[in-house]
């Protein structure tokens, strides 16, 4: 046992070697760049779009994430390749939490493995399980490290891996105060939403305007879930009603409502989105700036548990600058949705100065910004190209 862990070590330290001395072209053509968390739509998405920033520019990409996370079916189904490492959170009782823990430090070695065998010129830390110990890794094989903030509180992990790496790229102006060398670049979003269209949206859903949707970020919202089905579940309204409840609640719900559709998950949601005239959401990062690319009004409802109640601060961002409408958790029944709904759809020209106010907010460079600062550092350390 001994003498295969010294010749691993002695492979690893060869292989190291060889690496750093590799002679390297300073071109970002061919640079190989890592991207490692997910679990969420939220952290995964983001990262894709990142990807696909750099793979325009023929920088060669790979993952590391969950096997549990979302990035486990996104990232093969994108083409990209995906290191999937068994990973759990660390709440729950003293087991669960030894157990997360050593899952934890299997990770950082895998991740050394994978990045010794890779050779990245940079790697990006987007949150989530496998974000952590793929920036360790990185950063105890001195590869260039960065992370990229969703939210306008950053988490306990990002704020403490902010002192590690060259920058935290940050999608909202309030986390920059937050972390050291935040620099704000908004959101990644997927390109589609920008071009959305209302008549194909119409159209690719089968539903007449006005369109009501609601959607409860990737996992889905079960309070908003239950209070949207009594709401507009029971006869026919005069207004069509997307509801997009994420796989966990969709087989509980139903409708007697004609003009009421339910949908598990919506793969092309920029659709769903561009169609309606009101949107009703949870306060995700990801939502949020997916709804300001298209420019709809809406009406925000953060989930109350969110660390550092991010959602509430994610959600103000836009509703004090005049894009957004809130309304908290605790009001949510089906009475008050209802009447929160009719109220925005009855008056034209608050809902178009909404969605003017939310499109501004959008942030169309965010994901090519982000590859851009990936690529420099890959070529200014002559790291990460073939
Ligand atoms: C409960 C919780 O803590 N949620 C967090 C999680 O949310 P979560 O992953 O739910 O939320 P986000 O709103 O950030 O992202 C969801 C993404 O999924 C997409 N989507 C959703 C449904 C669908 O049918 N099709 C589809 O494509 C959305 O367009 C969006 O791009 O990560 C986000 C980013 O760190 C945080 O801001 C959220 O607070």
């Amino acid at each position: 046992m001994r003498r295969w862990g010294s010749c691993t070590a002695y492979r690893r330290t060869v292989r190291l070697r060889e690496w750093r001395d590799a002679p390297r072209a300073g071109s970002g053509a061919g640079a190989r760049i890592l991207i490692a968390g997910g679990g969420t739509g939220g952290h995964a998405i983001p990262a894709l779009c990142v990807a696909d920033s750099l793979r325009e520019r023929a920088a060669d990409v790979a993952f590391i994430g969950s096997e549990s996370g979302i990035e486990a079916d996104l990232v093969p189904e994108k083409g990209f390749e995906l290191h999937a490492l068994p990973l759990a959170g660390f709440a729950g009782g003293p087991v669960a939490r030894a157990r997360a823990g050593l899952l934890f430090a299997r990770a950082v070695s895998r991740c050394r493995d994978i990045l010794e065998r890779f050779r990245p010129g940079a790697v990006l830390g987007v949150g989530g399980y496998a974000s952590a110990p793929a920036v360790l890794a990185a950063r105890a094989l001195g590869i260039p490290t960065f992370l990229h903030e969703q939210n306008s509180v950053p988490g306990r992990v990002n704020r403490l891996a902010s002192r590690f790496t060259e920058e935290v790229l940050v999608t909202f102006p309030k986390a920059e105060k937050a972390l050291r060398r935040a620099v704000p670049v908004g959101m990644p979003t997927r390109a589609e939403f920008f071009g959305a269209s209302r008549e194909e949206g119409l159209a690719r859903l089968g539903v007449e305007p006005p369109v009501v949707l609601l959607f409860g970020g990737s996992g889905g919202a079960l309070k908003l879930n239950l209070a949207a089905a009594e709401a507009f579940g029971g006869g026919e309204t005069p207004y069509s009603v997307v509801q997009i409840s994420g796989r966990r609640d969709f087989a509980r719900l139903s409708t007697e409502n004609p003009r009421h559709k339910i949908i598990a998950y919506d793969d092309e949601l920029w659709h769903a989105v561009a169609a309606s005239s009101v949107v009703v959401m949870r306060a995700g990062a990801g939502s949020l700036f997916d709804t300001a690319a298209v420019g709809r009004a809406s009406i925000l409802v953060p989930y109350p548990y969110a660390t550092g109640d991010h959602q509430l601060h994610n959600a103000r961002y836009f509703t004090e600058g005049g894009a957004a409408e809130l309304m908290l958790d605790g009001e949510v029944e089906a009475g008050t949705l209802r009447d929160r709904v009719e109220g925005l759809l009855d008056d034209e020209n608050r809902r178009e100065g909404l969605a003017r106010n939310m499109r501004a907010l959008s942030t169309p460079r965010a994901a090519d910004e982000v590859a851009d600062r990936l690529l420099s550092a890959a070529t200014a350390t002559n790291g990460g190209t073939r």
